[in-house]
């Protein structure tokens, strides 16, 4: 089940406030989905991604089909069970992360065979078998099984002939994706997925496709893949706002904080990116005033929190036990510098924690500029903050 109610369009742009109820629960939009890969977000508890806000998360479906595999997921009633969240969950199809594998695959217009890199063993993919692991794992957005048009192929950049044959192909798995959801009587929320590669009269011609086939929701995907950003910027510009207004719209993998609230303003409700997490474990940090990378020198002796704006565990001193220092009780730039340069496990925690809570801070501020009518003066301080240093 999906309902999504628009609560709020804004006048200077394409952005738009909503809420999306699916079977776990209630997502106010525009959100942003941590990414739990292997069924954890990377070194963060459930209870913490809760308390910093995350209303859904992503999971992943071929990782997760690999290892544990679907008759473990089965006994506990599916992901939520197994890995104790309880809110929503969105779980990709797997096809990308098979695409990820790179050689060791082979696709044809029934699915990809590949080998497991888990054991070697032989596998298929295809759009019913996606949809049969997504029924197990039981999210509450799955996503159709599509093949994610590579920006360039044998080294060139993607003609549009190469990306007009792999789109027509992800329609064609769009509609046997639905038809086998259909046919698994899954109580939860199918989104479509736009290809195209970077051709708007492709976009065109695959989202118009999609919109027919009638999903509750609609992502647009291959972005993110090495292109160039002001090539991403383009599609971002061209595509989500032509999908229909009264559904969600997810951009797929995307990204940067600049990148989210463009994002917004171009009519993406929804987003999911590993980089929060990913650059939080090679100790580069987000600021309301810039990027940091702990390792560098300067911070040694800093006894400032990573963000002084920040109400995270790490800069706000909820997981320290206070000391009457005079300052605040969040850690210091010099000690998560110190835990950086010794490889301590303690620092990749609470980057990440500061990480997600940046990105999902961010998307709460977004939130309530919207519904005070205020995106536009939002933006401009975003800009202007985010380039004042840090
Ligand atoms: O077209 C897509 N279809 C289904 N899943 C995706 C996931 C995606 N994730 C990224 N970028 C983020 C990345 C994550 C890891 C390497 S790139 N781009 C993506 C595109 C697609
Ligand atoms: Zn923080």
């Amino acid at each position: 089940m999906l309902q999504f109610e628009l609560l709020k369009t804004d006048p200077t742009s394409h952005a738009r406030r909503g809420k999306l109820t699916l079977n776990h629960g209630v997502v106010q939009t525009p959100i942003f989905m941590p990414v739990g890969t292997y069924g954890t977000v990377k070194g963060v508890m459930p209870r913490s991604l809760e308390e910093m806000g995350a209303q859904i998360i992503l999971g992943n479906t071929f990782h997760l089909w690999m290892r544990p595999g679907l008759d473990i997921m089965k006994t506990f009633g599916g992901l939520h069970g197994f890995e104790k969240w309880n809110k929503p969950i969105l779980t990709d199809s797997g096809g990308f992360q098979v695409w990820s594998l790179g050689a060791m695959r082979k696709i044809t217009e029934e699915g990809v065979h590949f080998q497991s890199p888990v054991n070697g063993d032989k596998l298929f993919m295809s759009p019913e078998v996606s949809m049969q692991i997504q029924t197990v794992l039981n999210s509450d957005i799955v996503m159709q099984l599509d093949e994610c048009t590579p920006y360039e192929t044998n080294g060139k950049k993607t003609t549009e002939a190469e990306a007009r044959k792999s789109m027509e192909m992800s329609r064609r798995w769009a509609k046997r994706s639905k038809d086998e959801f259909e046919r698994l009587e899954n109580p939860n929320a199918l989104f479509g997925i736009v290809q195209g590669g970077m051709y708007t009269n492709l976009r065109q011609e695959s989202l118009e496709a999609l919109v027919e086939m009638d999903f509750p929701g609609y992502a647009v995907g291959g972005v993110s893949v090495g292109e160039p950003k002001d090539e991403m910027l383009e599609i971002m510009a061209h595509t989500p706002h032509l999908l229909p207004a009264n559904k969600p719209r997810y951009l797929m993998g995307v990204g940067t904080p600049e990148d989210l609230v463009q994002g917004v303003a171009d009519g993406v409700d929804m987003f999911d990116c590993v980089m929060p997490t990913r650059n939080a474990r090679n100790g580069t940090v987000f600021t309301r005033y810039g990027d940091l990378k702990l390792r560098n020198a300067r911070h040694k002796t800093d006894h400032q929190p990573l963000d002084t704006t920040c109400t995270c565990h790490a800069c706000a001193g909820k997981s320290g036990v206070s000391w009457d220092d005079g300052g605040r009780d969040g850690f210091s730039r010099a000690y998560l510098h110190h835990l950086d340069r010794c490889g301590e496990m303690l620092g990749p925690m609470l980057t990440t924690i500061h990480n997600l809570h940046y990105y999902l801070n961010l998307m709460q501020e977004i939130r309530d500029a919207l519904e005070a009518g205020a995106f536009a003066e939002f933006r401009a301080k975003f800009k202007a903050d985010r380039v004042r240093g840090v």
